[in-house]
């Protein structure tokens, strides 16, 4: 159970510590939150959890009992070795000082590196695969490379530590990283990429949250819903209010669900730039915004585009994602 209000103003106190706006330190004090954060991530004993920003170890605690082993990076030196002294006892807890948007795995990746053990989905019985979306059944024990993210994030790093978790391990200059890590081959992780969380439950700005879930033809419909919702389901979001934090965030926040598809699409980082470099002139033609961007000025992917009923005219926000992901092909490697 979380610490209360009061509380965690008096533990603060103690620790003559007083929260830092710009590290988002809005520290949880709900327990319902806590709880709905581990059943929507389907927590079971044994999983890999990476948490983003442990803080005073509300939900590192909660992880721990239920039996999770924990990587979690905490970049305020304060807290860091507050959890160190509190929490460091545990052998499942992995906890690092540093910021997440250089870790986004908050050090696990280093595991990956020395494993090679390959992960299917599809022909694991720990797997129930949907049309759309894998599922591990409650209770299933964790595959070799898998693992999940719970996290109250700090709102102002979370597109950045986002992109970094889709991009972690894909080489900077490979000719496409989608056809071969496309499906289950992400977990081959060709190039060294490391394999995507199965599960992420994420304590987010309310905004963050629209903007990751955005579909086609809506403002908030950006690169970053395209480079998520490519690898990954977004369940519907739950609105979380202001007393639920100490101190009250003074921006709404959402906690979002998801969860892997069964074949996650993973861009390259050349295919992300001239997907930024398009919504960067949002209002602009495809046609216009493609010339000079590809080698073929982007005849072959009108041509995709025109067969879904798209033309050269079409704006940026309008393309669905599955369209987005066959642009891959034409980028210049
Ligand atoms: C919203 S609070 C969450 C605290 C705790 N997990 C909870 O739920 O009560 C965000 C936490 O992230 C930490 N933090 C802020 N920026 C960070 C960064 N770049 N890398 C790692 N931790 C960060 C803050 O110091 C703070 O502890």
């Amino acid at each position: 159970m979380p610490l209360s209000y009061s509380a965690t103003r008096d533990l603060l106190g103690r620790l003559g510590h007083s929260p830092k706006r710009f590290l988002g330190q809005n520290f949880l004090v709900d327990g319902n939150i806590v709880r709905k954060s581990l059943e929507l991530a389907r927590l079971a004993s044994g999983d890999r959890v990476v948490e983003i920003g442990p803080g005073l170890g509300t939900l590192t605690r909660a992880l721990l009992d239920a039996g999770a082993e924990v990587w979690a990076i905490e970049k305020d030196p304060q807290l860091y070795a507050y959890l160190a002294q509190e929490l460091g006892g545990s052998a499942r807890l992995h906890l690092m000082e540093g910021d997440a948007v250089e870790q986004p795995l908050a050090g696990l990746s280093q595991i990956f590196k020395n494993l090679d053990l390959p992960l299917d989905p599809k022909n694991s019985p720990e797997w129930v695969s949907g049309p759309e979306i894998a599922v591990q059944p409650d209770g299933a024990a964790a595959q070799p490379l898998d693992f999940k993210i719970v996290a109250n994030l700090p709102y102002a790093i979370s597109t950045p530590w986002m992109v970094g978790v889709l991009n972690a391990g894909l080489p900077s200059q490979s000719p496409e990283a989608e056809p071969p890590l496309a499906g289950s081959a992400q977990n081959q992780r060709p190039g060294g990429a490391a394999p995507l969380p199965s599960r992420m439950v994420l304590m987010l700005q309310l905004e963050a949250a629209e903007r990751y879930a955005a579909q086609p033809g809506t403002k908030a419909f950006g690169a970053v819903s395209i480079f998520l919702q490519s690898a990954y389901e977004v369940a519907p979001g739950h609105r979380v209010s202001g007393s639920c934090f100490y101190p009250r965030p003074d921006v709404d926040s959402c906690l979002l669900h998801l969860v892997r598809r069964v074949r996650p699409f993973r861009f390259s980082l050349k295919t992300q730039q001239v997907i930024r470099a398009c919504f960067q002139q949002r209002r602009k033609q495809l046609g216009s915004l493609l010339r000079g961007k590809l080698p073929d000025g982007g005849q072959g992917w009108l041509a995709e585009l025109e067969a879904a009923g798209f033309s050269a005219q079409t704006r940026p926000e309008q393309v669905p994602v599955a369209l987005w992901e066959k642009l891959a092909p034409y980028v210049a490697s």
